[in-house]
């Protein structure tokens, strides 16, 4: 695709034509592809170098109403040194009402603080509160905002509307790089998932995140495929490179390493690194711990080993 994306959003008539006019997802054959590469065995040495760059790939995340600051330190201290020589993880991710804890815990590490913004899990409010939740991260701090995108207008074919907020809150987040979850088990088919993509990267996204952990399905291989194949025909259109952040459900080192058959296979090589690919999880970490222990020992170590996630 060379189209010029120059005029894209220069009404919302041209924004409608441009997404609906995304050729059409193959559901069959999406799915069939995410299976067959689901299938791939990877050999001893590269699993262990898998697992380590899937531990540097990790949002290490709590969103839980019952989180506190003493949970958000653990959770700092494990992100740095995750157990043994393993890498530390590539961002912790908490409500912004932490990001302050998390900042402190993390001075001078390079881990990234990230947090979840704009009314999540749901959006459901203004967009003045929107831009004002995501400002007060960055002001504390944050690196990297996730929003969510406002799925009602979007299902209801209001497109402008999602640009112009996903437009707004790029602006707020100044510096801070932006991740627009897309809350793809909520968008009814992968024809919507392909459009919302394109939408929130027209849109000015850094990265764009499946889910928010909160709504089942969340990051299904298929779903991450498309998206993959979104950023990858987005960087051939206009030469800016987006990243991808699968969250939810992600939780064992087969779930880790799929995901970057995926991107290897789909997006490519270029996208192999924290900085282009993340994996957005609460308790996938020490899964990755345990395997990686297993493999260079021979036996697992046992979850008491490790620290909870
Ligand atoms: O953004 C990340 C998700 O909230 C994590 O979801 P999870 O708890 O299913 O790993």
């Amino acid at each position: 695709m060379t189209t010029s994306l120059a005029d894209v959003a220069s009404s919302d008539a041209a924004l409608r034509a441009f997404l609906q006019g995304l050729p059409g997802v193959d559901r069959v054959g999406a799915d069939q592809r995410a299976a067959m590469l689901g299938t791939r065995s990877i050999k001893t040495t590269a699993k262990a170098q898998a697992i380590d760059l899937a531990i540097s790939m990790v949002d290490l995340t709590t969103l839980e109403g019952a989180d506190t600051a003493g949970k958000v330190r653990a959770m700092c201290a494990k992100a740095v040194r995750p157990g043994g020589d393993a890498p530390s993880v590539a961002a912790v991710c908490v409500y912004p009402d932490l990001v302050p804890v998390a900042v402190e815990a993390l001075r001078g590490t390079g881990i990234k603080v990230a947090s979840v913004a704009t009314a999540f899990p749901s959006g459901r409010t203004s967009l003045e509160v929107k831009v004002s939740d995501t400002a007060l991260a960055v002001s504390a701090g944050a690196d990297e905002i996730d929003m969510v995108i406002d799925r009602g207008a979007f299902l209801s074919g209001q497109y402008m509307k999602v640009y112009e907020e996903i437009v707004a809150v790029k602006a707020a987040c100044g510096a801070a790089h932006l991740k627009v979850i897309l809350e793809t088990g909520e968008l009814s088919t992968y024809d919507n998932v392909r459009r919302a993509s394109w939408l929130a990267m027209l849109a000015g996204a850094d990265f764009i995140k499946t889910s928010t952990g909160k709504v089942s399905p969340a990051a299904t291989p298929p779903v991450t495929l498309i998206m993959l194949e979104a950023v990858r025909d987005f960087r051939d259109a206009t030469g800016r490179q987006i990243g991808v952040k699968p969250a939810g459900g992600i939780r064992t080192t087969k779930d880790a390493i799929k995901n970057l058959v995926l991107v290897n296979e789909t997006a490519g090589d270029d996208w192999l690194t924290p900085d282009w690919f993340r994996l957005g999880a609460s308790s996938l970490l020490n899964d990755l711990l345990m395997q990686r222990q297993k493999l260079a020992t021979g036996r697992y170590a046992g979850p008491d080993y490790f620290t909870l996630d």
